[in-house]
């Protein structure tokens, strides 16, 4: 079984698209080369601040844009793979929410859409109305590591407990999503929302956030975690930028299935989950 050392990089993110990409991918070097990650992840919106009146700026084709150039450079110049966090994608005249998955060798691996489109007033004080900015993605995304199956969301879709049920369905012992939650709502469900996905499917969660900014429009909380299989928190994150890293013991996933039985146990006679798209 491949060993799998994550690091979670909460990004401070600027209002400066080149001044992100340099930091990241600073960033991305201390992760492997100083913290000896194998996987590193960035957060939603890494690139540039999340709001409205932004996104047709910074939108960019993948696998064509500086965004992608770099990354794909930095998964390759320190050989690790990188969860790309999430970038606004254009494609088709349309806009999507996208994270993008580099190998070691800086071969784009994955590709995931936001499935879910947050249409919230979150904790009331911030309103966020994505189905008038994005057009929704429409399938699962998984990759390896190993033997490892990852699977990826973002940010609103940590709140769609079927949809992570079908990612351990699909055979994850992983899930890992980039996220910005605002302050208020970050309070009183970010934790209890990863702990809920890992304990409920029995894997590894991961969920990555910028770094507190309290000058921008969206706020986002920070406070990057890793929860267990068992539902134990194992690393995270305060506010501020920085990088936390945490290593898998991935036997726990099966050492939890098998004292906890609950997917053999499910009473799939009187409720099943059906895995789309239709
Ligand atoms: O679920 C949350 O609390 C935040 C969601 C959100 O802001 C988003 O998906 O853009």
């Amino acid at each position: 079984m491949t060993a799998i050392k994550i690091a979670l990089i909460q990004l401070r993110v600027v209002d400066a698209k080149e001044k992100n990409l340099k930091n990241t991918i600073d960033l991305i070097r201390i992760a492997k080369k100083e913290k000896e990650a194998n996987l590193v992840v960035l957060p939603e919106c890494f690139n540039a601040p999340y709001t409205a009146d932004m996104l047709q700026d910074v939108a960019e084709e993948i696998p064509g844009g500086e965004t992608c150039r770099a990354l794909s450079n930095a998964a390759r110049d320190f050989g690790v793979h990188v969860v790309g966090g999430s970038m606004v994608e254009s494609f088709g005249g349309r806009l999507y929410n996208t994270c993008t998955v580099w190998g070691p060798e800086g071969d784009l691996i994955a590709t995931y859409r936001k499935v879910h489109l947050c249409d919230s007033s979150l904790s009331g004080k911030t309103t966020v109305a994505e189905t008038k900015l994005f057009t929704p993605g429409n399938e699962y995304t998984t990759f390896t590591i190993g033997d490892t199956r990852i699977g990826l969301g973002i940010c609103w879709d940590m709140r769609f407990a079927e949809f992570a049920t079908a990612y351990r369905t699909l055979g994850c012992d992983l899930l890992i999503y980039p996220a910005v939650c605002d302050v208020p709502t970050g309070e009183q469900h970010w934790e209890l929302l990863a702990k809920a996905r890992a304990l409920d499917n029995q894997t590894f969660v991961a969920f990555c956030s910028p770094a507190r900014d309290t000058h921008a429009k969206l706020i986002p909380y920070g406070h990057s975690l890793v929860v267990d299989p068992w539902g134990r928190v194992i690393q995270r994150a305060t506010e501020f930028q920085e990088i936390v890293v945490a290593d898998l013991i991935l036997n726990e996933v099966s050492t939890v299935r098998k004292r906890i039985p609950v997917f053999e146990q499910k009473r799939t006679d009187l409720y099943d989950l059906k895995i789309g798209p239709a």
